[in-house]
């Protein structure tokens, strides 16, 4: 098997390349291309690293024909068009932690570079003059600092600006009052806190929720003379306003790590606003902090690419490298168990059920469900996987119920997937043999044994004398050579079951001339 192919498309700390190497992928460190040159060249890769710089747009993720992962080494993802991605079937993964505390500390450093004015006091300095009299600070102690997000960031600013002696109070929708005890902040909602705050420092992602936070009416009406730190995501606060505001003195001084449109115009208004200071998007840039990201982003990635391992995706459920490799030969199973029920129900599939019965009931449910989904989903759409095939079947408004049945029946572990149709209810079963080679053992209530694999013919007739030798005449009239013969029946003299596989592809005209024979209610070619 050749080796998956990364594209690092940002900045990053070699020891990404360094890991995905010595995992097993080859990788190549492309940076600064325009999205026309990324569109030109994604197609050849199968993962792509990125930080805050590379947009992942529809037009690139289009163009990558290949693509299975895209891992962020950092936080923020607002840069990656990701429900777009999950319907191509591509994980998106972060690193939620690894610049967490570099990103806090910048913001208490501007805090405290606005508080004290550090940044034009050393640029006049410097510039031969000594203008003491030109600065007053302001202390930070005894000061209310207003954290609008109190997540990872927010939670580690807020233990900063304590030890600074400040008060916090936090505005966070998820901020429950136990763990804003546990945070030694006081939970508000945001008129209290802009009413109240001295400082403010952002922590939020940029959603639609978030999106101009702090508005022009907001920044107003917010306590006269507050300093505002965003660290977080440009778009949150309205800029124009901000520097209406800085101008007027309603606010005192702000500091800004990001801005809506990054890198922003030389000429972008804040620039010759009063008491502004800002940093190009330096919240992460440590070397702490991008070594960790690097090799977790790096780490994560191969071990999807590799061994099917997920973690910290955004689009799907984790799935941890102990468990990939006990999954995937249930994942085997599961995709051709979904495979053959789109493949001989008829109609919409408006509801499906996945049990898990023995020790299949034992594994995490989540990545067998999106393989039978996704091997149901097969016929209708070729780029379907297990990352997108859940999207999709909501899409369709398809009902989707799992089952866990730890009792162990006849088989050790079985697979069952039913889908409702315009028939009723129809199942199918597999199990693992030697707990890796996946088996058909069931098709609609009837018992068979199986390996679903190639080209397979499946015939439902009355059992009657004759007929095995009649279909296989015919198939050797037609020059195909039958690999694998399975049989199981109802009830003697009932109806009975045939799956055959096939050493080539099976024309609409032997299923034709099957269908003639006599006794035969059904024929249809699969493929697997
Ligand atoms: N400047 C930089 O270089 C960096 C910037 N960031 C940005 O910081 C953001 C926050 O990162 P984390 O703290 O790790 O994320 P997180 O997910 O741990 O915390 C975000 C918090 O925002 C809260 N939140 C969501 N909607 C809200 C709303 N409408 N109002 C108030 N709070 C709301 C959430 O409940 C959550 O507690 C990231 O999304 C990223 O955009 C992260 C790292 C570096
Ligand atoms: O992690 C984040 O969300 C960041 O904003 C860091 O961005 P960067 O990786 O420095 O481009």
């Amino acid at each position: 098997m050749s080796k998956p192919k990364v594209l690092i498309s940002d900045k990053m700390d070699p020891n990404a390349a360094r890991i995905f190497e010595e995992r097993g992928c080859d990788v190549d460190v492309i940076t600064g291309e325009t999205p026309e040159e990324l569109a030109t060249r994604i197609g050849e890769y199968d993962g792509l690293a990125i930080r805050s710089s590379t947009k992942v747009t529809p037009a690139i993720l289009d163009a990558a024909t290949n693509l299975k992962v895209i891992g962020r080494a950092g936080i923020g993802v607002d840069n990656v068009d990701i429900p777009y991605a999950s319907s191509k079937g591509v994980v998106v993964m972060n690193t939620p932690f690894g610049n967490s505390i570099t990103t806090a500390e910048h913001a208490i450093a501007m805090i405290m570079a606005l508080a004290r004015q550090i940044p034009e006091a050393n640029a006049r300095t410097q510039a031969g003059e000594w203008p003491k009299s030109a600065f007053m600070g302001v202390e930070v102690t005894g000061k209310t600092l207003g954290l609008i997000g109190a997540g990872n960031i927010g939670s580690i600013v807020a233990s900063r600006a304590l030890g600074l002696k400040m008060k916090v109070v936090a505005y966070d929708p998820f901020l429950t009052e136990e763990r804003a005890i546990e945070l030694g902040v006081e939970k508000v909602d945001l008129d209290t806190l802009l009413s109240r705050a001295d400082f403010v420092s952002l922590h939020t992602p940029l959603t639609d929720q978030t999106r101009n936070i702090l508005s022009r009416e907001r920044l107003e009406n917010a306590k006269p003379g507050i300093r505002i730190v965003n660290c977080a995501r440009g778009g949150l606060i309205d800029e124009a306003a901000l520097k209406d505001l800085l101008e007027s003195g309603q606010v005192a001084a702000a500091a800004l790590d990001v801005f809506e449109q990054e890198p922003p115009a030389s000429d972008h208004p804040l620039f010759s606003a009063p008491n502004f200071i800002c940093t190009p998007h330096l919240g992460a840039s440590t070397t702490e902090a991008q070594v960790n990201v690097a090799l977790q982003v790096a780490e994560q990635m191969a071990d999807y690419l590799v061994n099917g391992g997920v973690t910290n995706a955004l689009n799907m459920p984790s799935l941890s490298a102990e468990e990939a490799p006990k999954l995937k030969p249930y994942m085997g199973l599961a995709e051709k168990l979904g495979s053959l029920v789109g493949q001989l129900a008829h109609g919409n599939l408006e509801k499906i059920s996945i049990e898990r019965e023995g020790h299949a009931a034992e594994l995490n449910g989540k990545p067998i469900t999106g393989a039978v989904l996704a091997g149901l989903m097969k016929c209708y759409s070729d780029t379907v996987n297990m990352v997108n095939a859940p999207y999709l079947a909501k899409e369709r408004g398809m009902e989707v119920r799992e089952v866990r049945n730890s009792h162990e029946g006849v088989y050790h572990t079985l697979v069952r997937v039913t889908v409702d149709t315009s028939q009723g209810p129809r199942s199918v079963a597999g199990t693992l043999f030697g707990n890796s080679a996946p088996r058909l053992v069931e098709i609609f209530g009837i018992g068979i044994e199986a390996d679903l694999d190639g080209h397979m013919l499946y015939i439902v007739n009355e059992d009657a004398p004759g007929f095995i030798g009649r279909i296989g005449s015919l198939l050797g009239e037609n020059g195909i050579n039958i690999g694998n013969f399975n049989l199981g029946r109802r009830d003697a003299g009932g109806e009975a079951i045939l799956l055959l596989s096939v050493d080539q592809p099976i024309s609409a005209d032997v299923i034709k001339q099957a269908c003639a024979l006599e006794g035969v209610k059904v024929v249809k070619a699969l493929e697997f």
